[in-house]
């Protein structure tokens, strides 16, 4: 295994500004202390309840957010400085895609205006090859040449993420943050864009920080998942530790909200779903400390990371 990047206890608290000399009051603790490592070529998944923080660390990893404490670790340099990321071209390695591809592509640029933007910002290419080039992607993406000519709003949502999807390997980057990157899109869409990404990956070796609401979604996309909470991780591990062997009851919570499909064990699915809420509620209190906030997480094997009272030995991460 080769590690890509490396995020040690990562902080980032939005100050909170209130009275007549709007003064900082209070902070808002979005990542508060978060650590993991991103392999070469893989996918990392980041999964978490609306609010628990996962954008936050995905901005603060391209750059969009500014960092309180901590470092991310790239080619053994602190890129968490902008300094050190421009010294670096680190935003041309590191690209990300959101969620809402109407609002994150400029309405009134063409296609071609949009993908050749970052190569402008970091390659010299002449007009023709400008072109070629941005041809080339939209054949990677399946679409075909004439796209480049037309407006977002001409294409399906699905089309839209794959245009996103054009803009962010154009530097041919090492790691792409997709933020929510189908949540948006039906679910027979969903699978054709995850299927892409999947494709892309095995073809151009990006590595893939994916961040989804729903445990559902990332199953089949990423090799190592990390649960967050308010803040917080949860629980960290492979993919078998997260859905075989999931030990957090936050974590078993979002794994019971998976929607189901399987319509003749809807009953039973339901009953579980309403069991592991009762769970959920009653035995809360001992997964988060007095402020409701997650405890460290302690090692249980290799690869299975879980936030427990501080009375259980182990080392934190
Ligand atoms: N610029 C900001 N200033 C103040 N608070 C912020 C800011 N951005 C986010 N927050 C707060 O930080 C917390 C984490 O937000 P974040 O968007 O990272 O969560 P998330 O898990 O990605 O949720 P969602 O999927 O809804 O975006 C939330 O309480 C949010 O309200």
């Amino acid at each position: 295994m080769s590690v890509l990047i490396e995020i040690k206890d990562l902080k980032v608290h939005y100050p909170i500004r209130s009275g007549f000399w709007n003064r900082v009051t209070d902070h808002v603790y979005a990542a508060d202390g978060v650590s993991f490592e991103i392999e070469a070529g893989k996918t990392y998944g980041l999964v978490g309840e609306s609010g628990s923080g996962k954008s936050t660390i995905g901005k603060a990893i391209v750059g969009l957010e500014k960092v309180t404490s901590g470092q991310i670790l790239y080619k053994g340099q602190d890129v968490s400085k902008a300094s050190v990321r421009r010294h670096m071209k680190y935003n041309k390695d590191v690209q990300m895609i959101f969620q809402d591809s109407l609002s994150s592509l400029n309405p009134k640029k063409t296609i071609y205006e949009i993908i050749a933007e970052p190569i402008r910002n970091f390659e010299n290419l002449d007009k023709s090859a400008e072109k070629q080039r941005i041809i080339e992607l939209l054949e990677i993406v399946g679409l075909s040449s004439n796209a480049m000519y037309q407006y977002p709003h001409q294409f399906s949502g699905g089309q839209r993420q794959r245009i996103g999807i054009a803009r962010a390997i154009s530097t041919n980057p090492k790691l792409i943050i997709a933020d929510e990157p189908v949540s948006a899109l039906d679910l027979s869409i969903q699978a054709q864009v995850l299927n892409f990404m999947k494709k892309i990956q095995r073809e151009l070796g990006i590595s893939f920080l994916f961040i989804s609401h729903d445990l559902g979604v990332v199953r089949h996309m990423t090799e190592n998942i990390a649960i967050m909470h308010l803040g917080r991780f949860v629980e960290l591990g492979t993919r078998e530790d997260i859905y075989n062997n999931p030990q957090h009851i936050y974590t078993k919570r979002l794994l019971s909200a998976i929607p189901q499909i399987d319509i003749a064990n809807r009953d039973a699915n339901k009953a579980q779903r309403a069991a592991i809420e009762a769970q959920y509620q009653a035995e809360r209190q001992n997964f988060y400390d007095a402020d409701g906030l997650a405890y460290p997480m302690h090692k249980i094997t290799a690869s299975h990371w879980v936030s427990t009272p501080p009375t259980e030995k182990g080392a934190t991460k």
